[in-house]
């Protein structure tokens, strides 16, 4: 078992195969990648032992992220390779949805559980001016195919903006009126890249969470592979909304997720200041090596992030490292 010394355990492993990305969203990526090149991406091998260590040691649920996943032309068969490990219940994928409508299909047969798509705003200019994509369109298209196509869980990952999207709760309540999904703001996050941006954008979701409380909006039970979202129903909604709030007291209390980079880096934390490289464990079919180290470096595993200190460790923004 993956158990840290603040008793917290690892059950849910976040995975990026690629740094890579084809939008230049103002948080993250405003002048597009800044990866030069994709050589060194882990293989489909080396992403079977890695996966089947961590499945030994307790992981239940892999989410695979980037930059954007689905710039991988193998991502059908990662998707597949994560499946087949033994321990392995959940396959779930994060991407900004450019590839959605042409892919979810395959993406569902090869064992896709659960998919969540970053849409900022529902206003195709803001949608345009946030991401660099003028696709706003297709990828709510991509969204419907998603859920059509049956993967069993489709979120929308939205992150806060103060200028686009701040004063939008009305249009994302009607989003999910009808719509069996959940709707996901997140706070955003200070990143070495971002600090300006930061200043002039966040915004706690604190005031979201109180409208939805005065709107007759319950909080509902989490189970022990979720994210970090606190989410809410409705009884006059089909859809629930969700709020991730890293700035709020005891965030990472229940943190249960550690994260491997495309390189095969293990990172502790999503603002961590160093990595452990893991790519020479990933050579053997022989996984016990792997395991005791993964055991060995949650030791080193910090009881919460520093943001409210101004600290984003080593993290220059989130493509890095897959979020
Ligand atoms: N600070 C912090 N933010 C996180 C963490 N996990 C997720 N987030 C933020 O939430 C965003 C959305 O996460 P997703 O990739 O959709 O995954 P998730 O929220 O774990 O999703 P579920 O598995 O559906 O519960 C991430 O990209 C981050 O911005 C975390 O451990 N720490
Ligand atoms: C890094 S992206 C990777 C996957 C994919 N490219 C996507 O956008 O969904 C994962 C998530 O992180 C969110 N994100 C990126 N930078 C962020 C920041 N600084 N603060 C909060 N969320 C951020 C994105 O909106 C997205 O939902
Ligand atoms: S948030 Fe996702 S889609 Fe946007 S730039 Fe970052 S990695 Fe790309
Ligand atoms: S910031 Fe770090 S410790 Fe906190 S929940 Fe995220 S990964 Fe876990």
């Amino acid at each position: 078992m993956l158990i840290d010394a603040y008793q917290r355990r690892f059950t849910y492993l976040r995975l990026s195969v690629t740094e890579s990305c084809n939008f230049r969203c103002t948080y993250c990526l405003p002048d597009g990648t800044d990866c030069d090149s994709r050589a060194g991406e882990l293989t489909l091998p080396e992403i079977r032992r890695l996966v089947t260590a961590f499945a030994r040691l307790g992981t239940r649920k892999v989410r695979i992220t980037g930059g954007e996943p689905s710039l991988r032309k193998d991502l059908t068969e990662i998707i597949a390779t994560c499946k087949a490990v033994p321990g392995i219940e959940k396959v779930a994928l994060t991407t900004n949805g450019y590839r959605l409508q042409r892919d979810a299909a395959a993406w569902q047969a090869a064992g896709l559980d659960a998919v969540n798509v970053s849409v900022d705003s529902l206003d195709a200019a803001t949608f345009h001016l946030v991401t660099g994509q003028d696709k706003l369109a297709d990828i709510l298209a991509g969204v419907a195919t998603a859920k059509a196509v049956g993967i069993k869980q489709v979120k929308i990952n939205t992150v806060l903006l103060k200028q686009h999207n701040a004063l939008a709760l009305p249009d994302f309540l009607s989003f999910v009126k009808q719509q069996d999904l959940s709707l996901r703001f997140i706070e955003l996050m200070r990143t070495n890249d971002n600090l300006s941006f930061y200043q002039r954008q966040h915004l706690s979701g604190a005031s979201i969470q109180q409208q939805l409380e005065t709107q007759g909006w319950q909080l509902l039970p989490k189970g022990i592979s979720d994210g970090p979202a606190l989410e809410y129903a409705h009884p006059h909604y089909q859809g629930r909304i969700g709020l991730i709030m890293p700035y709020s007291k005891d965030f990472c209390a229940d943190c249960n997720r550690l994260r491997v980079s495309s390189k095969g880096q293990l990172y502790l934390c999503l603002f961590t200041d160093s990595y452990q490289d893991l790519r020479s464990l990933l050579q053997s079919e022989h996984s016990a090596p792997l395991e005791r180290f993964l055991q060995q470096a949650l030791a080193g595993k910090a009881q919460s992030h520093q943001l409210q200190q101004q600290h984003s460790g080593s993290t220059r923004h989130l493509a890095q490292i897959g979020g």
